[in-house]
C-alpha cells in the first residue's frame, strides 16, 4: 500500500489563464493504492456524494489507465469538487505519483504532468494541466506547449471558497474567443510580472501582477459576491485578488501580516450576500508527497 498527499491548486492567478499556477499549503486530497486486477475507488471526505466512483468518469481512473496500472484505489477528498482549487487535479496527481511507484513506472514528475492532465480532459473536456501540474511540482508552474517550468515559492495567500459551485466546463463556457490587442499587451506585462514577483517573493509584485481584463472579467459574472469580496480584501491589505481557478473560489495574494485581516473581511463579505464560505490562510507550498508504508 501506497499513500500520496497531493495539494489543492490556485490556476490562471488572473493574468496566466491556462497557463499559471501555485500549489497551496491546505487542503490536500490523500490516495491510497494497492495492486490489483481491475480499477475500484472509494471516496470520502468533502464533497465525496457528488464524485463519482465509476473509473470512467473518475480522473484517477483516468490515470490508471494512462499508466496501464490498475488497482484499489481509496481517495480521502480534502479539496472540495468544483470550488476553483482544483480538486479533480489533486486527486489525479497524486494517483499519477503512487500508481507509478506502486508499478514501478520510473516516470520523473515532469513525465507525470501530461498523464495527470488526461483527468482533467475526462471532467472539463481539455487536458489543462494548469492545475496538475502545481500540484505535482510544488511553488508556482508555467504550463506551455513545450512543457513546465517551475519555480518554488512561499507567497501568502488567503483562498475564500463560497458554498455555492461553478463547473469548470460550465466556465470554460464563457471564456472570449478573441481579445483586443490593448487588453493583450496589459495581460502580458501583468503575467511578466508576476512571474518576477513569485521569483522573488514579492507579494506586491505578485497581487499587481494578477489583473486580467480579458477572461475574469467574464468568469466574475457567475460568481455571487465577487465584487463586495474583492473590494473588502483590497481594503483589508491584499495585494492583489483573483477568480481562483474557474471559480467560484476567490483567491487574495497579502502580506504575512494581514493574512487574518484579509481572511476575515472576504468572509465578511461574502456574508454579507447571505453567502456562507471557508477561507484557508495558507502559502504558496510543496507539491505531492509520497508516504511509501503508511496507512
Ligand atoms: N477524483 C475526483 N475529485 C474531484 N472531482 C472529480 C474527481 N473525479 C471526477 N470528478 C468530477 O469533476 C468535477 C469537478 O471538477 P471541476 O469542475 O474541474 O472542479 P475542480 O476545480 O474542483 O476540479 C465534478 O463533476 C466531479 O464529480
Ligand atoms: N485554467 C482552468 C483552471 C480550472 O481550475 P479549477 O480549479 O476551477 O478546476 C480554467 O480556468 O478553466
Amino acid at each position: 500500500m501506497l499513500t500520496v498527499r497531493a495539494p489543492a491548486t490556485s490556476a490562471n492567478l488572473g493574468s496566466g489563464f491556462d497557463v499559471f499556477g501555485v500549489a497551496l499549503g491546505a487542503p490536500a486530497d490523500v490516495v491510497r493504492v494497492e495492486r490489483a486486477s481491475e480499477t475500484t475507488i472509494s471516496i470520502t471526505g468533502a464533497g465525496s456524494q457528488y464524485i463519482p466512483e465509476d473509473p470512467k468518469k473518475n480522473t484517477v481512473g483516468a490515470v490508471a489507465d494512462a499508466l496501464d496500472a490498475p488497482a484499489r484505489i481509496r481517495i480521502d477528498k480534502g479539496v472540495r469538487p468544483s470550488s476553483g482549487l482544483g480538486s479533480s487535479a489533486a486527486s489525479a496527481a497524486a494517483a499519477a505519483v503512487a500508481l507509478n511507484e506502486l508499478y514501478d513506472r520510473g516516470l520523473t514528475r515532469e513525465e507525470l504532468v501530461p498523464i495527470a492532465a488526461e483527468g482533467e480532459a475526462l471532467v472539463s473536456g481539455e487536458a489543462h494541466a494548469d492545475n496538475v501540474a502545481p500540484s505535482l511540482l510544488g511553488g508556482f508552474t508555467v504550463v506551455t506547449a513545450d512543457g513546465v517550468t517551475q519555480v518554488d515559492a512561499s507567497i501568502p495567500v488567503v483562498a475564500c471558497l463560497p458554498e455555492t459551485t461553478v463547473s469548470t466546463r460550465d466556465a470554460r463556457g464563457v471564456v472570449p474567443e478573441s481579445a483586443p490587442i490593448g487588453d493583450v499587451v496589459d495581460t502580458v506585462g501583468n503575467a511578466a510580472t508576476l512571474a518576477v514577483g513569485m521569483t522573488r517573493d514579492d507579494p506586491e509584485a505578485v497581487g499587481r501582477g494578477m489583473d486580467d481584463r480579458i477572461v475574469t472579467p467574464e468568469r466574475t459574472a457567475l460568481i455571487d459576491g465577487y465584487t463586495q469580496v474583492r473590494d473588502a480584501a483590497l481594503e483589508a491589505g491584499a495585494t492583489g485578488v483573483t477568480v481562483s481557478g474557474a471559480g467560484p473560489g476567490v483567491l487574495a495574494v497579502c502580506y504575512e501580516a494581514d493574512q487574518r485581516t484579509v481572511a476575515s473581511a472576504m468572509l465578511g463579505a461574502f456574508s454579507d450576500v447571505g453567502i456562507d464560505s471557508r477561507a484557508y490562510q495558507t502559502h504558496v507550498g510543496e507539491g505531492a508527497r509520497l508516504y511509501p508504508n503508511a496507512e
